[in-house]
Protein backbone atom coordinates (compact mmCIF):
# COMPACT_ATOMS: atom_id res chain seq x y z
CA UNK A 1 0.00 0.00 0.00
CA UNK A 2 3.32 2.13 0.74
CA UNK A 3 4.48 1.98 -2.93
CA UNK A 4 0.62 2.95 -4.25
CA UNK A 5 0.89 6.18 -1.76
CA UNK A 6 4.46 7.11 -3.96
CA UNK A 7 3.07 5.83 -7.25
CA UNK A 8 -0.11 8.98 -6.88
CA UNK A 9 2.68 11.58 -6.25
CA UNK A 10 4.20 10.71 -8.57
CA UNK A 11 2.04 11.17 -10.90
CA UNK A 12 0.41 14.24 -9.29
CA UNK A 13 4.46 15.75 -9.65
CA UNK A 14 4.67 14.85 -13.23
CA UNK A 15 1.40 16.10 -13.73
CA UNK A 16 -0.25 18.24 -11.21
CA UNK A 17 -4.35 18.94 -12.19
CA UNK A 18 -3.55 22.26 -11.21
CA UNK A 19 -0.30 23.08 -12.80
CA UNK A 20 -0.48 27.39 -11.81
CA UNK A 21 -2.61 26.77 -8.76
CA UNK A 22 -5.83 28.73 -7.88
CA UNK A 23 -4.45 32.49 -8.58
CA UNK A 24 -4.91 34.75 -5.67
CA UNK A 25 -5.67 38.37 -5.34
CA UNK A 26 -4.25 40.43 -2.39
CA UNK A 27 -6.61 43.02 -0.38
CA UNK A 28 -4.31 45.99 -0.46
CA UNK A 29 -1.55 46.68 -3.74
CA UNK A 30 1.14 44.54 -2.85
CA UNK A 31 4.32 44.44 -4.46
CA UNK A 32 6.47 41.25 -4.99
CA UNK A 33 9.83 42.01 -6.74
CA UNK A 34 8.03 44.78 -8.90
CA UNK A 35 4.50 42.15 -9.60
CA UNK A 36 1.50 42.85 -8.63
CA UNK A 37 -0.02 39.26 -9.41
CA UNK A 38 2.15 36.14 -9.03
CA UNK A 39 1.17 32.81 -10.71
CA UNK A 40 2.24 29.58 -8.27
CA UNK A 41 3.89 27.16 -11.06
CA UNK A 42 3.44 24.06 -9.41
CA UNK A 43 4.01 22.27 -12.71
CA UNK A 44 7.80 23.70 -13.19
CA UNK A 45 8.66 23.46 -9.54
CA UNK A 46 7.73 19.68 -9.72
CA UNK A 47 10.28 19.42 -12.55
CA UNK A 48 12.91 21.97 -11.25
CA UNK A 49 16.29 20.10 -11.55
CA UNK A 50 17.62 21.54 -8.33
CA UNK A 51 15.20 19.41 -6.44
CA UNK A 52 14.74 16.72 -8.39
CA UNK A 53 16.62 13.87 -9.94
CA UNK A 54 15.75 12.07 -12.97
CA UNK A 55 13.00 14.57 -13.35
CA UNK A 56 11.60 13.59 -17.00
CA UNK A 57 11.07 9.92 -15.62
CA UNK A 58 8.53 8.36 -14.12
CA UNK A 59 10.32 7.10 -10.80
CA UNK A 60 7.89 6.67 -7.64
CA UNK A 61 10.61 5.20 -5.60
CA UNK A 62 11.98 8.99 -5.56
CA UNK A 63 8.82 9.50 -2.77
CA UNK A 64 10.47 6.80 -0.58
CA UNK A 65 11.46 8.09 2.95
CA UNK A 66 11.90 11.58 1.54
CA UNK A 67 10.46 14.70 2.77
CA UNK A 68 9.20 17.33 0.46
CA UNK A 69 8.67 20.79 0.71
CA UNK A 70 6.97 23.58 -1.42
CA UNK A 71 8.88 22.11 -4.15
CA UNK A 72 6.02 19.27 -4.34
CA UNK A 73 2.97 21.33 -4.11
CA UNK A 74 0.43 19.60 -5.69
CA UNK A 75 -2.58 20.57 -3.28
CA UNK A 76 -1.40 24.37 -2.84
CA UNK A 77 0.17 25.13 0.50
CA UNK A 78 -1.15 27.63 3.64
CA UNK A 79 -4.27 28.70 4.27
CA UNK A 80 -6.21 28.32 0.91
CA UNK A 81 -4.52 24.78 0.20
CA UNK A 82 -6.81 22.15 -0.77
CA UNK A 83 -9.86 21.11 1.77
CA UNK A 84 -9.98 17.37 -0.15
CA UNK A 85 -6.36 16.38 0.45
CA UNK A 86 -7.03 13.81 2.67
CA UNK A 87 -10.64 12.94 1.02
CA UNK A 88 -8.78 12.42 -2.42
CA UNK A 89 -5.68 10.76 -1.97
CA UNK A 90 -7.49 7.91 0.22
CA UNK A 91 -10.14 7.39 -2.79
CA UNK A 92 -7.10 7.92 -5.14
CA UNK A 93 -5.44 5.50 -3.15
CA UNK A 94 -8.45 2.57 -2.96
CA UNK A 95 -9.97 3.08 -6.60
CA UNK A 96 -6.48 2.65 -7.99
CA UNK A 97 -5.93 -0.40 -5.95
CA UNK A 98 -9.67 -1.89 -6.98
CA UNK A 99 -8.84 -1.09 -10.24
CA UNK A 100 -5.60 -2.51 -10.30
CA UNK A 101 -6.77 -5.98 -8.74
CA UNK A 102 -9.71 -6.23 -10.35
CA UNK A 103 -8.55 -5.81 -13.95
CA UNK A 104 -5.99 -7.44 -16.32
CA UNK A 105 -4.21 -4.88 -17.77
CA UNK A 106 -2.78 -4.87 -20.86
CA UNK A 107 -1.35 -2.80 -23.68
CA UNK A 108 -3.88 -1.85 -26.69
CA UNK A 109 -2.08 -2.89 -29.73
CA UNK A 110 1.31 -3.98 -28.01
CA UNK A 111 1.95 -5.31 -31.26
CA UNK A 112 1.47 -2.44 -33.72
CA UNK A 113 4.24 0.07 -32.56
CA UNK A 114 1.43 2.89 -32.50
CA UNK A 115 2.79 6.19 -30.98
CA UNK A 116 -0.10 7.05 -28.34
CA UNK A 117 -0.27 11.10 -28.17
CA UNK A 118 0.57 11.94 -24.38
CA UNK A 119 1.55 15.62 -24.95
CA UNK A 120 0.00 17.97 -22.46
CA UNK A 121 -2.09 20.86 -22.67
CA UNK A 122 -2.44 23.91 -20.69
CA UNK A 123 -5.66 23.54 -18.23
CA UNK A 124 -7.45 22.09 -15.20
CA UNK A 125 -7.52 18.36 -15.51
CA UNK A 126 -7.61 15.29 -13.39
C1 LIG B 1 -6.22 14.95 -6.88
C2 LIG B 1 -7.25 15.68 -6.48
C3 LIG B 1 -7.15 17.14 -6.12
C4 LIG B 1 -6.15 18.05 -6.35
C5 LIG B 1 -4.79 17.82 -7.02
C6 LIG B 1 -6.59 19.31 -5.81
C7 LIG B 1 -5.84 20.47 -5.87
C8 LIG B 1 -6.28 21.68 -5.39
C9 LIG B 1 -5.55 22.91 -5.52
C10 LIG B 1 -4.20 23.07 -6.21
C11 LIG B 1 -6.28 23.89 -4.93
C12 LIG B 1 -5.91 25.38 -4.84
C13 LIG B 1 -4.93 25.60 -3.72
C14 LIG B 1 -4.22 26.92 -3.86
O1 LIG B 1 -4.47 27.65 -4.81
O2 LIG B 1 -3.38 27.22 -3.00
C15 LIG B 1 -7.48 23.28 -4.40
C16 LIG B 1 -8.45 23.95 -3.70
C17 LIG B 1 -9.57 23.36 -3.16
N1 LIG B 1 -9.89 22.03 -3.23
FE1 LIG B 1 -8.85 20.60 -4.18
N2 LIG B 1 -7.82 19.15 -5.25
C18 LIG B 1 -8.21 17.85 -5.40
C19 LIG B 1 -9.38 17.29 -4.95
C20 LIG B 1 -10.31 17.91 -4.18
C21 LIG B 1 -11.50 17.28 -3.62
C22 LIG B 1 -11.88 15.81 -3.84
C23 LIG B 1 -12.17 18.24 -2.92
C24 LIG B 1 -13.45 18.15 -2.15
C25 LIG B 1 -13.96 17.03 -1.68
C26 LIG B 1 -11.42 19.47 -3.01
C27 LIG B 1 -11.76 20.66 -2.42
C28 LIG B 1 -11.08 21.85 -2.57
C29 LIG B 1 -11.52 23.12 -2.02
C30 LIG B 1 -12.80 23.38 -1.21
C31 LIG B 1 -10.56 24.07 -2.39
C32 LIG B 1 -10.56 25.58 -2.08
C33 LIG B 1 -9.82 25.83 -0.75
C34 LIG B 1 -9.77 27.31 -0.42
O3 LIG B 1 -9.79 28.13 -1.33
O4 LIG B 1 -9.69 27.62 0.77
N3 LIG B 1 -10.29 19.22 -3.78
N4 LIG B 1 -7.46 21.93 -4.70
Amino acid sequence: MDYIKEVIRERLRMHPPIPTLVPKEAMNVTELEGYEQVFINVWMMSRDPVYWEKLEEFWPERFLNSNRNFEFTPFGSGRRRCLGINFSTLTIECVLSKLLLSIDWGVLNENKNEVHDKSEAFGINS
